[in-house]
């Protein structure tokens, strides 16, 4: 029988932790930890998913401040409140959620972030702090993802990763991850010839591509540990459901866990950005207190 890896349940027991954080940092600090959320426009997932972000913060007792933009905001706009939420002192997280508009400069914007503050982990800074293995604000999808590996398999030393997906949101830390935790790393994308080859090898398998239920039995490795990062929503039966990267019913058998889609991954995700908000709460404000100011923090 397959492991069903709970990330509900995951989640939970991460956000208990961060709940316990955000208590001992009040009362250290006389402030609460500060979670700054930017959306613009109105696309309703984009919308599910902030909502979910505001109210896991609330229940782990951290501030959030929703700023929510219309489509046509214009980068100025937009780069003047990423200014603002950087000097705020009750902002310790920043996080923009992607994609943008097509005529704002996502590039641009993430790295406006100040790295301190940047809680996705997507600025350079951060980016190039992970591919050097020095301890900084970690990808919360990626995180999630090896915290969820860890507990199936402890230590991952000299096993076969195979990551399907070289986004930078995604596929590219999700490997930086697993190389640094002394996997070897494949890296399949769309111009990978015959990826089976390469999957069918994988002793951890991770999707992170977008097209729903694309990894069959095929692909899979009997024993595999598969992580399912996709969520695409498709209509079956006049209904709209949630459904991976990966097909759930004809994979699981083979495997020696999997994630479910939803109920995996995704709430992971969310508990890996409050740790993160407290991270960088805890420096920011360790930092302020000593009157020491760095531009960047690694
Ligand atoms: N659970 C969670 O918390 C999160 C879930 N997601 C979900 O994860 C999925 C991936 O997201 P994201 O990384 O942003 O997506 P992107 O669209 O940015 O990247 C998709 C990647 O998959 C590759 N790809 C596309 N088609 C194929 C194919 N047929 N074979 C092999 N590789 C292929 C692309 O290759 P190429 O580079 O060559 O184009 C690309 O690298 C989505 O379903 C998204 O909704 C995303 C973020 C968080
Ligand atoms: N700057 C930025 N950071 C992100 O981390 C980011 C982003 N932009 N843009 C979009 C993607 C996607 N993402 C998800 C997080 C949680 C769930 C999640 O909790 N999903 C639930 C289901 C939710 C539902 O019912 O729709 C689950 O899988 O169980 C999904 C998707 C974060 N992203
Ligand atoms: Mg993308």
């Amino acid at each position: 029988m397959a492991i069903r890896i709970d990330g509900k349940l995951m989640s939970a027991q991460v956000l208990d932790d961060v709940a316990t954080d955000a208590a001992a940092f009040y009362q250290e600090f006389g402030i609460k930890p500060g979670l700054a959320v930017v959306l613009v426009g109105d696309d309703p997932a984009s919308q599910v998913y902030v909502r979910n972000k505001i109210a896991r913060a609330t229940e782990c007792g951290i501030n959030s401040f929703k700023h929510r933009l219309p489509a046509d905001t214009t980068q100025e706009y937009l780069d003047r409140l990423v200014a603002d939420l950087n000097a705020d002192p009750e902002v310790h997280g920043i996080l923009v959620q992607l994609p943008l508009p097509a005529h704002l400069d996502e590039e641009r914007i993430l790295t406006a972030i100040d790295p301190a503050k940047d809680v996705d982990g997507f600025h350079p800074v951060n980016v190039g702090a992970l591919n050097i293995g020095k301890e900084s604000l970690i990808p919360c999808t990626p995180q999630g993802c090896m915290i969820m590996l860890r507990k199936v398999l402890g230590d991952l030393s000299g096993k076969h990763a195979v990551v399907v997906g070289r986004s930078n949101i995604v596929g590219k830390p999700m490997a930086a991850l697993l190389l640094q935790a002394n996997c070897t790393v494949s890296i399949v994308h769309s111009r990978t010839n015959n990826p089976q080859l390469l999957t069918k090898q994988a002793d951890i398998l991770v999707a992170a591509v977008g097209k729903p239920e694309m990894i069959g039995p095929d692909w899979v490795k009997p024993g595999a540990v598969v992580i399912d990062v996709g969520i695409n929503t498709v209509e079956r039966a006049g209904q709209y459901k949630l459904v991976g990267d990966v097909h759930y019913a004809a994979v699981e058998p083979l495997t020696q866990a999997i994630t479910p889609v939803p109920g995996g991954v995704g709430p992971m995700t969310i508990a890996c950005l409050m740790k993160n908000t407290l991270t960088a709460a805890r420096r920011l404000e360790t930092q302020s207190r000593s009157g020491r100011q760095y531009a960047v923090m690694v």
